[in-house]
């Protein structure tokens, strides 16, 4: 493996930076040796690990005590290395791209050092002093993320501590073999494609001392700032950036596995990033538990799951599933069976919906449930009466009230059954009841009936759990858009037609689990009644029924209170790690039942913002009023604050449309970039006309760009679209429903659309007092669609500006 084809020339470096830079040069060069040789002699051969580990712990039982410390490094990376064996997930180092960040440390004790380079994969030392470890072995990769060249550490590794000064740390980028940039704290140095290195003057990676550097000079009305050397990258994914991760990003990947992590950050800090990271982080410490197939990532929709979907494979995690809400709730119901047919209905009122993502809803379930246990026990007692036996009958029932509902039902009948100390008349007349009491108890069709349908019912809930929240009018529109479901009528159809019609359902081929008996259903033979056939599905007249979407997680709630959890072919349906991405748009309860099918110790990351909200009327004020409805209320808040996917002057912006909605105490730390600009027309037509020169230059300039139009409503989308069409403006796509490419081009769309996305450039299409009026869900949806923004950011205006849009923008485009 060549380094370069030409030898590299330093001579425009200073005598400190070419000092720099060879050194790097000379350990790529040694590394990319050795590599050459470990490919050409063992091909395929494995390293026995084992042995190593074996000759690595007799060593360590001689060593001196200042050679010890580096022994247990060495026993860690051999024994990460042999975890990782065998899982796919030992592929070798990547000559093209070996590492991304280099550290000499100094050991305290014996004052030796040693090179310790930090990569995707691990390569051991093999006694020249020079090893690569995997980013993920936190506690060698720790020293990379949380120190500074010069600062003195210590850490724990497997309870002896290892101590010494970081004398060197640098992060170097290799692309395709290459050495091509080094940073260090004496600066930075690349260098072109043919090996001429030169120091690159004001780096723009933010800190959190500040952006410094100057604004990038764009002439006024070009869109695009980069040069012809300096192309945006043409996959508009999410990319890898591990080796950018900072320090309290590394912080909150490598949080203990259990408990919730709540990652929150504004636009563009790096939450989708970090939660991604966490996911590889925990994958790699347990590969059994964190396999892929039992880890979740739920996202806000479509557009967002493609965006993702692409960086799993790099970091070690393809598999994962990656999901929205809708689809996922949507595809566990039909999975679970129930008697209500799980499709949609749209136009749902927004008082309904609102009503059906409210707080008051988990209250709701809970009562219910409380007064269904104390009829429960009612009709237990009164079928007991005075018999004989019927005090330790009853104990049995008192004795299981932890348990979920259905299960205590269960439990207790089977209990009873087996009780020989109470007699056969009273085990008879409990054993009637309780089967009469965990029918009743299963059917959770019924109590989402009941629920919802029960007018006065709902009143009083609304009226005591949510004074205030519902006016009339909403409460009357609720309890009639609810109470048409009550007219369902229960006549069970056919067999044949209803899988037809679940087929259809799905539009897909067969689900591949069985009827889901929830625990301890199946196992009941022996009272003589087998499995419970299923249900009668609930139709209306001829139609059938179709649920809200906010009642999936209504049901699935049901069903985790019932029965303690989601059970599918007997098994329960869980998670061992969940991450929640953009929580600020889930309803409590959708949280709620997302944290419910996580495994014992709740292994959860939730990433969000809140002033990116989208959805209004989910009920959400605040994270820890979120967590607290969802029933988590002491979970730590982290806060990350380095803004790194747009420039200061977007955040600018995007800061004052927030508005009060903005904490001014939030220092802004990002870098810096061309200044917004703003242009005001007097009609669609000139807007057009100005935009496709712009955008037909940006597209001639920068042919990998990418380039979102935003206007608030789709309509508005068409418009721009079919206009800019006609005006020949290249690489244009419309993009309506989630459908973005994620490559270079100039996808027009709404707002609503654009959400977790990035783009090069935004432009956001008539910013008019009509279109974004004073209000908050206004200021919410403008910030998202700047804060899309990497590079650059333009409003463009054919009406009169929204008062969102600072006024000294408006004037300085007059001048
Ligand atoms: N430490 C870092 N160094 C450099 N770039 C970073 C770093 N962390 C994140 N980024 C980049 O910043 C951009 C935004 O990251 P990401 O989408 O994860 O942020 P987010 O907080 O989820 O954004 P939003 O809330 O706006 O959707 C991405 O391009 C990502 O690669």
């Amino acid at each position: 493996m060549s380094q370069e084809h030409q030898d590299p020339d330093l001579n425009a470096l200073s005598s400190e930076g070419g000092r720099i830079v060879a050194e790097e040069l000379d350990i790529l060069r040694r590394i990319q040796e050795r590599l050459d040789r470990e490919a050409q002699n063992a091909p395929g051969q494995i390293e026995d690990l084992d042995a190593q580990l074996i000759e690595l712990r007799d060593a360590l039982a001689e060593a001196k005590e200042e050679d010890q410390a580096s022994l247990v490094e060495q026993m860690h990376q051999v024994a990460a290395l042999s975890r990782t064996r065998g899982q796919g997930r030992d592929a070798p180092v990547d000559p093209k791209n070996p590492y991304f960040g280099h550290l000499r440390l100094r050991e305290a004790k014996s004052s030796r050092q040693r090179d310790v380079l930090v990569g995707k994969r691990t390569l051991l030392d093999d006694g020249d002093g020079l090893s690569i470890v995997d980013w993920r072995n936190a506690p060698v990769s720790r020293l990379y993320y949380r120190y500074e060249e010069d600062d003195e550490y210590e850490e724990e590794f497997d309870a002896r501590s290892l101590e010494g000064t970081v004398m060197v740390r640098r992060s170097v980028a290799v692309m395709e073999a290459s050495l091509r940039r080094v940073s260090a704290p004496q600066g930075t140095f690349v260098s072109d494609r043919r090996g001429r290195w030169r120091d690159a003057v004001g780096a723009a990676k933010p800190s959190l001392e500040g952006g410094v550097g100057t604004a990038v000079r764009v002439p006024q009305g070009q869109l695009g700032v980069h040069d012809e050397d300096d192309q945006p990258r043409a996959d508009k994914h999410l990319q890898e950036i591990t080796a950018l991760i900072d320090k309290e990003q590394f912080n909150l990947i490598t949080q203990p596995e259990s408990g919730i992590v709540l990652i929150q950050g504004g636009a563009g800090s790096g939450k989708t990033t970090v939660a991604l990271h966490r996911v590889a982080y925990l994958a790699y410490q347990d590969r059994r538990r964190f396999a892929p197939g039992k880890m979740l990532i739920m996202v806000f929709n479509e557009a967002l799951v493609e965006y993702i979907r692409h960086v799993l494979p790099s970091l070690g995690i393809d598999g994962v599933p990656v999901t929205t809400y809708r689809k996922w709730s949507t595809q566990l119901l039909r999975k679970l069976k129930l008697r209500i047919p799980i499709s949609h209905v749209d136009g749902v009122p927004d008082a309904v919906s609102r009503f059906k993502k409210h707080p008051v809803v988990l209250r709701m379930i809970d009562d219910r449930i409380g007064w269904q246990l104390e009829e429960a026990e009612e009709l237990l007692k009164k079928r007991l009466g005075e018999r004989a036996g019927a005090d330790a009958a009853l104990a049995v029932w008192h004795r299981n009230v932890d348990l979920p509902p259905v299960v205590r039902a269960e439990r207790t009948l089977d209990q009873i059954k087996a009780d020989v100390n109470i007699p056969g008349a009273t085990r008879a007349a409990a054993e009637t009841a309780l089967r009469t009491i965990r029918d009743d108890l299963r059917d959770v069709c019924d109590d989402w009936l009941e629920l919802m349908t029960d007018g006065e019912a709902l009143r009083t809930a609304l009226r005591e759990y949510a004074p205030g929240a519902f006016s009339d009018a909403d409460t009357a529109s609720i309890v009639r858009w609810c109470a048409a479901k009550a007219e369902l009528d229960e006549e069970p159809e056919p067999e044949e037609e209803r899988d037809e019609e679940e087929a259809e359902e799905r539009g897909e081929p067969g689900i591949d689990a069985e009827p889901a008996p929830p625990r301890g259903e199946a196992d009941d033979g022996e009272d003589g009644e087998g499995e419970a056939s299923p249900p009668p599905r609930v139709r209306m007249g001829h139609h059938t029924v179709g649920l809200d979407p906010e009642d999936d997680a209504i049901l699935l709630r049901l069903l985790q209170r019932k029965y303690g959890g989601l059970f599918l072919g007997g098994k329960r349906f869980e998670y061992e790690h969940i991450v929640i991405d953009e929580a600020q748009d889930l309803a409590p309860i959708e949280v709620r039942v997302l944290l419910d099918c996580a495994t014992d110790g709740q292994s959860v990351t939730i990433a969000g913002d809140k002033a990116q909200k989208m959805i209004f009327d989910n009920g959400f004020v605040d994270w820890p009023q979120l967590l607290g409805d969802a029933g988590l209320p002491h979970v730590a808040i982290q806060p990350l604050k380095i803004t790194y996917r747009s420039t200061r002057q977007v955040m600018e912006l995007s800061r004052f449309v927030l508005g009060p909605l903005h904490s001014p105490e939030d220092a802004l730390i990002a870098r810096e970039g061309a200044p917004v600009g703003y242009y005001q027309f007097g009609d669609t037509g000139e807007a057009v006309a100005f935009l496709a020169e712009a955008l037909r230059a940006l597209m001639q300039r920068e042919p990998t760009a990418s380039c979102a139009l935003v206007t608030r409503y789709p309509q508005q989308a068409d418009v721009y679209h079919d206009a800019l069409r006609i005006a020949e403006v290249p690489k244009l796509r419309r993009v309506g429903r989630q459908d973005f490419s994620f490559t270079p081009g100039i996808d027009v769309t709404d707002v609503r659309q654009v959400k977790g996305l990035e783009f090069d450039y935004v432009v956001i299409l008539d910013p008019t007092i009509q279109n974004y009026p004073e209000v908050v869900e206004s200021r919410h949806l403008m910030h998202i669609a700047a804060t899309r923004a990497a590079h650059q950011l333009w409003l463009v205006c054919s009406g009169p500006p929204s008062r969102l849009i600072p006024e000294d923008l408006i004037v300085a485009s007059l001048e």
